[in-house]
């Protein structure tokens, strides 16, 4: 007889415990790491997570801890759920616990400020694992929703297929759906700079404007992580599926998006600091907007719907004059 999948997974968020029902309801003995004991304790005896989903009931084979060690061991997928800015020194702190040959999952959607580095190069350089045994889960996949059993379908990719089939066949349920790739790059970007552009829609909604809008900024904003992506080595063809077009359409549609609630408040005249006043949990785009935008220096890419969000986000720049700045552009082909 063969012994269940082990997987734990570092992070009790809202993506955190959500892929941890999918990877216990795909029959994996899950644990789940978080670093507040009260979670902790509500998860193992109340079957709940409040913080993030009251009234959804946790499945038996699903336990947490705050101890790294006693989540880390024996992990077949040790899957990392933290906000991406602190994932370098969480990693460094749990890289001695892992257990040897376990595959490192990246849930996280967003790129390192300062080194421009994607969650599995962070990973690569800290826990000094081969690229080999990272894999990334990406797509259409809004945590309340799949906490909630709602079909979804995700992309598990890695550069080595046969791990990213093993990680498929982990977390393949009834409502969750995942995809191979060996595009671990744009399947990254993908939904680093859906974030951005989710950002950018909020912003749109926030001011009143319409569907039209939205229909530009999500097809421009495709062009804008297609051209990052093929810049970088990645597949055209990745990001008109689950991880590019997927993705955007989810969060530029969704009020549970956090990147998009974050940007409504702000395209209402909300101020940056009260905007984060209000947003309880990760909006990755507000950090990663500045470090997709460097990104795009770094390749000489042209992303002038990231460098509008990072105008209004972090340099003050209204919403009015920003958006007349990016609609004068000169103008050229939609092709080129
Ligand atoms: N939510 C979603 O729908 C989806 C999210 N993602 C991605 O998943 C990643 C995680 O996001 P998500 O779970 O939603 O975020 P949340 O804000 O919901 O949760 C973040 C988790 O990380 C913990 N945390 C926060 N800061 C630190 C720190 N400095 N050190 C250690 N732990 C910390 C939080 O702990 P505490 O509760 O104690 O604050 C919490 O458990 C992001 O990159 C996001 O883009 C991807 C797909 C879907
Ligand atoms: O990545 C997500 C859906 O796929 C979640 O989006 P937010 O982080 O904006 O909530």
């Amino acid at each position: 007889m063969t012994r269940p999948v082990k997987a734990t997974v570092f992070g009790t968020g809202s993506w955190g415990t959500a892929f941890a029902i999918v990877l216990a309801d795909a029959g994996c003995e899950v644990t789940l790491w978080g670093r507040r004991q009260e979670v902790v304790d509500s998860i193992n005896t109340g079957r709940t997570n409040p913080d993030y989903f009251p009234g959804i009931e946790l499945p038996a084979n699903l336990r947490a801890t705050t101890d790294p060690a006693e989540a880390a061991a024996g992990a077949d997928f040790t899957v990392l759920a933290v906000p991406s800015q602190t994932l370098r020194e969480n990693l460094a702190a749990w890289t001695p616990l892992l257990a040897p040959d376990t595959v490192l999952v990246s849930l996280m959607k967003g790129i390192e400020l300062g080194t421009a580095k994607r969650m599995s190069e962070v990973i690569e350089e800290v826990a000094k694992v081969p690229a080999e045994r990272i894999a990334v889960v990406t797509g259409p996949n809004l945590a309340a929703e799949i906490a909630a059993r709602q079909p979804a379908a995700s992309v598990v990719a890695c550069v080595d297929e046969a791990v990213a089939q093993r990680l498929q066949a982990a977390c393949h349920t009834a409502y969750f759906r995942p995809y191979t790739s060996t595009d671990v790059t744009g399947c990254e970007l993908g939904g680093a700079v859906k974030n951005v552009i989710g950002l950018a829609v909020g912003i749109a909604d926030g001011m009143g404007l319409g569907d039209n809008t939205k229909g530009s900024l999500i097809t421009r904003g495709l062009a804008e992580a297609t051209r990052l992506g093929v810049a970088m080595g990645a597949d055209p063809l990745t990001f008109s599926g689950l991880a590019g077009l997927g993705d955007l359409v989810a969060t530029c549609s969704s009020p549970l998006s956090r990147n998009h609630t974050f940007g409504t408040n702000l395209g209402r005249g909300m101020t940056l600091e009260e905007t984060i006043a209000v947003t309880k949990q990760t909006a990755e785009g507000v950090k990663s907007c500045q470090s997709v935008a460097d990104l795009a220096r770094r390749h000489g890419v042209d992303m002038p719907i990231t460098d509008t969000v990072v105008d209004i986000v972090h340099h003050g720049k209204p919403t009015l004059v920003a958006l007349k700045d990016l609609m004068g552009r000169s103008a050229k082909p939609e092709r080129r």
